[in-house]
């Protein structure tokens, strides 16, 4: 499991692992950690141009430390000052003994411009909005140069603790950041500002819950439901499918796609589009009943393509099993009848959706997607699923730790796409996996799929379903 931690925490971390390090201690583990990833990204030291961007706070002191280093191994170093009475002065200190010098902000266009490497210690965690006009301006032009930009910590002028961006940032190539990953660095918009990141270890002593975790292939491996030798279809989980409508059959095509691909042992139709689907895949055991009289199943999932049928919605909703809410369900189900149900559920809206049930702007969602996705859970009291080009999943009443996926590609932005993995996910429930893990984990396959199906190219939703095989045994594979 990667983990983020949100600033308080790590302060109070770096609080106490300081009290008992000689001073400085910290400051040159990080720096040593920052120029050895510098290194290793342009390869050769000896003779390359390094401009340091350098703000008044310890951000600036690692970019100082770290200038030091490379200019005693060869660079040729330049520290722009953004603020010369208040720079590390320690940090400068070194610097200087190993040769740097040091230009005004207004004298730095043209050593940027001929730069190998930029570092952008302008801040790190103590930022608070977008960057000041003389830092965005540096920001800018480090934007402009051919030099690679390596940020300090954190892309300086984007929110740690929420993958805000509420004015001007740093555009990193690469971020290298201290003691453990920072919530902003795995949630977009922030996280398409830091480039690629690398974790240092400074020695941290963290706490066991983090505010932010991302599945890797050995989680998703341990909670992939498996037949064993006992197994039979029923055993293994049926999971409904009460989507599509005569306007919108493909949703349900897709969506039971998706269901097949997700671990339950049979996939269970209910809605007008049984034709279509059963034309498509032919296992299917297709009703017209409606939920209710259907048979059993261990999980629904309703919405995708259903159109305005809300009596559909408030059936599946009166069911005593985990049910996943997407698409048209998300707006015709009523929210005492999610809060009161005693089964988990599940609601996977996009920011639109998420945007219209929050009675505030999709934009307003997606640039402050944590804060919509533990709100979103909190009226429902539902776990939630919010979809984008960083999907975040929260567990019912929106406390605690939120799930990251970190498989996604923009190529996953197809009509669809959203029905496939609103099956998948369902599968897993009926497979007997938890709301956020059959979330996280259907977004985490979904994610992957998009990839291997897309491999740089434009790809349909079916194509998506059919990719989730390969993804499966690339996880199980590891
Ligand atoms: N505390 C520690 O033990 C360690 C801290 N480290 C470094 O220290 C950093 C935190 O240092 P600080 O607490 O001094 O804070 P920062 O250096 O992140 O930023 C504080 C300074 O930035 C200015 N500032 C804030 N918002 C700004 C904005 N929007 N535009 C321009 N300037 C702005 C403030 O006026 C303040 O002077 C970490 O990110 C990390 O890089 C590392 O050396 C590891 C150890
Ligand atoms: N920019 C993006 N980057 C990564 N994934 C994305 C992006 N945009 C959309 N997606 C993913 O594509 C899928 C689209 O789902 P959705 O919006 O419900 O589409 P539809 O309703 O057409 O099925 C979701 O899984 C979502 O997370
Ligand atoms: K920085």
């Amino acid at each position: 499991m990667r983990t983020a931690y949100c600033v308080d925490t790590v302060r109070a971390a770096e609080r106490d692992l300081m009290a008992r390090l000689p001073e400085g201690a910290l400051m040159q583990r990080a720096a040593a950690g920052l120029a050895a990833a510098c290194a290793d990204l342009v390869g050769r030291v000896y003779g390359r141009r390094v401009v340091l961007l350098v703000g008044s706070g310890d951000n600036g002191g690692d970019a100082l430390y770290a200038g030091a280093r490379l200019a005693r191994r060869g660079a040729g170093v330049t520290a722009v000052q953004l603020a010369p009475g208040r720079t590390h002065a320690g940090g400068l200190a070194a610097l200087r003994r190993a040769g740097g010098r040091t230009v005004a902000p207004e004298d730095a266009a043209g050593p940027i411009r001929r730069a190998d490497l930029v570092l952008d210690g302008i801040v790190g965690i103590g930022g608070r909005g977008g960057l000041r006009e003389d830092a965005a301006r540096l920001a800018a032009l480090a934007d402009g140069s051919r030099a690679a930009v390596v940020a300090v910590d954190l892309p300086s002028g984007v929110e740690a603790d929420t993958g805000e961006v509420r004015g001007a940032a740093v555009r990193a190539d690469l971020t290298v950041t201290f003691g453990t990953h920072k919530p902003g660095l795995l949630v977009d918009p922030a996280r398409e500002y830091a480039g690629s990141v690398r974790l240092v270890d400074i020695g941290l002593d963290l706490p066991g819950e983090p505010d932010l975790e991302a599945l890797q292939h050995a989680d998703v491996t341990r909670l992939l439901p498996v037949p064993g030798a006992e197994s039979d279809k029923y055993r293994r989980g049926v999971v409904g499918i009460a989507a599509g409508s005569a306007r919108y059959p493909g949703a349900a095509v897709l969506a039971v796609a998706g269901a097949l691909r997700g671990g339950a042992g049979a996939v269970r139709y209910v809605g007008p589009a049984g034709h279509a689907v059963l034309a498509r895949y032919p296992e299917t055991l297709v009703s017209d009943q409606g939920p209710e009289r259907a048979g059993r199943v261990q999980a629904w999932v309703v919405g995708p393509g259903a159109g305005d049928d809300a009596g559909t919605v408030a059936q599946v909703l009166a069911s005593d099993v985990p049910v996943l809410i997407d698409a048209d369900g998300l707006r015709l189900a009523d929210v005492g009848a999610v809060r009161g149900r005693t089964a988990p559920t599940l609601m996977t809206p996009h920011a639109g959706e998420a945007a219209a049930l929050l009675g505030v702007s999709r934009e307003e969602v997606e640039a402050g997607r944590l804060a919509a996705v533990r709100e979103l859970a909190g009226r429902y009291g539902a776990a939630v699923l919010l979809k984008g080009a960083t999907t975040v999943v929260a567990g019912a009443g929106g406390g605690g730790v939120v799930r990251v996926n970190p498989t996604g590609t923009a190529w996953l932005a197809t009509a669809g796409s959203g029905d496939v993995l609103s099956g998948l996910s369902g599968s897993l429930l009926a497979a007997g996996l938890s709301a956020v893990d059959a979330g996280s984990v259907g977004a985490y396959l979904h994610g992957l799929a998009g990839r291997f199906a897309a491999v740089g190219a434009p790809v349909g939703a079916h194509e998506v379903a059919e990719a989730v095989a390969g993804a499966w045994r690339d996880v199980v594979r590891g």
